[in-house]
């Protein structure tokens, strides 16, 4: 690496990126891997926000731009895969709305902007694509990943379980990736200290349950018990409950940001209303790899992502010539 007066040339596997100059990274750096744009309100939203609002540095990567998805707002009922296919481009704009709601400022796709396609939902013809994310090359995929934790250095990585959490092919995918990029990070001396994987407490899910039973729109009509739904963690298996309820609002302004994908009268917004910062403020995580930190309560669940973690201070990240991410 050659520093010649601020600007500096990365030389690294593949072509040479011109770096312009050098950024100064907070001490606390999270990123998190979500598969379509408006996974990261809905499952990580309060904890981004609370990260962003307490100084930490938080990338978030989107592997898809959602082109396949639902559209509930009727104006842009022909933005849709099957007619002017722009769904996935209006949802550039939906993202980066949700993101200012939630204080991030650091957000890539996976691969550039429509790298991937969203392979839609499991068992579809979408799955086939020659683009779509199902289809992806693993270890190409997880080298655009490697790529953002050599900039980054990232102490924390946030991403789904192996299943997803509920299943749908892209989320599945993005684990993979993620978990591939720790492993290749690793070779390098530079995988992140700890890896996470979002999840709903067994707990708290009954307890919604029972909240529903007695709700007008309830959108688990004819589910007794949790154990029927595709997600949900015994408690005991939670490595942590990160308490944003103070970000809840910021929380509901970035799904609100989602309208094509989340109507206006969905179930979660009653609930929100409902329970306010508990249910919008609250998510939870298992811990897949590195060290637990100190905790509390009976399964001991740490209250914050970097607990345990010896911060390093602040980390030097060389700045790509615009265009080059
Ligand atoms: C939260 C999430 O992962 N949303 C995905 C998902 O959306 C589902 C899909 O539209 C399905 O057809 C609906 O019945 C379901 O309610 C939606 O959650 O899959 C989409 C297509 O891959 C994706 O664009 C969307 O972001
Ligand atoms: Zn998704």
């Amino acid at each position: 690496m050659a520093d010649l007066g601020g600007r500096i040339t990365v030389e690294r596997a593949g072509p040479p990126v011109r770096v312009t100059g050098v950024t100064t990274l907070p001490d606390r750096r999270l990123l998190l891997v979500h598969a379509h744009p408006d996974d990261e309100s809905i499952g990580t939203g309060a904890t981004m926000a609370h990260y962003a609002a307490t100084g930490a540095h938080v990338t978030l990567v989107t592997c898809t731009l959602g082109e396949e998805g639902e559209i509930h707002v009727p104006a842009l009922a022909q933005l849709c895969a099957a007619e002017a296919d722009q769904l996935g481009g209006y949802r550039i704009g939906e993202l980066a709305a949700a993101c200012a709601a939630l204080g991030v400022t650091d957000h890539r796709f996976l691969g550039g902007a429509g790298r991937y396609r969203d392979s839609g939902m499991m068992g579809l013809t979408t799955n086939e694509h020659p683009r779509a994310f199902w289809q992806a090359d693993l270890d190409v995929a997880a080298g655009y990943l490697v790529e953002v934790i050599r900039e980054v250095r990232p102490q924390v990585l946030v991403t789904y379980d192996p299943d997803g959490f509920y299943g749908h092919p892209d989320h599945i995918q993005a684990h993979r990736v993620a978990m591939r990029a720790v492993e290749l990070a690793a070779a390098e001396g530079i995988a992140p200290a700890k890896v996470y994987w979002t999840a709903m407490p067994r707990s708290v899910l009954d307890a919604g349950l029972e909240t529903f039973t007695e709700s007008s729109d309830n959108p688990f009509a004819g589910i007794e018990s949790a154990d029927e739904l595709p997600f949900g963690t015994p408690d005991a298996e939670i490595a942590a409950r990160i308490d944003g309820t103070d970000q809840h609002a910021a929380k509901e302004a970035a799904m609100r940001a989602h309208a094509t994908q989340i109507p206006a009268n969905s179930w979660l917004y009653s609930i929100a209303g409902n329970f306010g910062g508990e249910f919008m403020g609250v998510e939870y995580y298992t811990l897949a790899v590195g060290e637990k930190g100190p905790g509390a309560g009976p399964y001991g669940w740490e209250d914050d992502l970097f607990a345990g973690i010896a911060l390093d201070g602040t980390h030097r990240s060389p700045v790509a010539a615009a265009g080059l991410r």
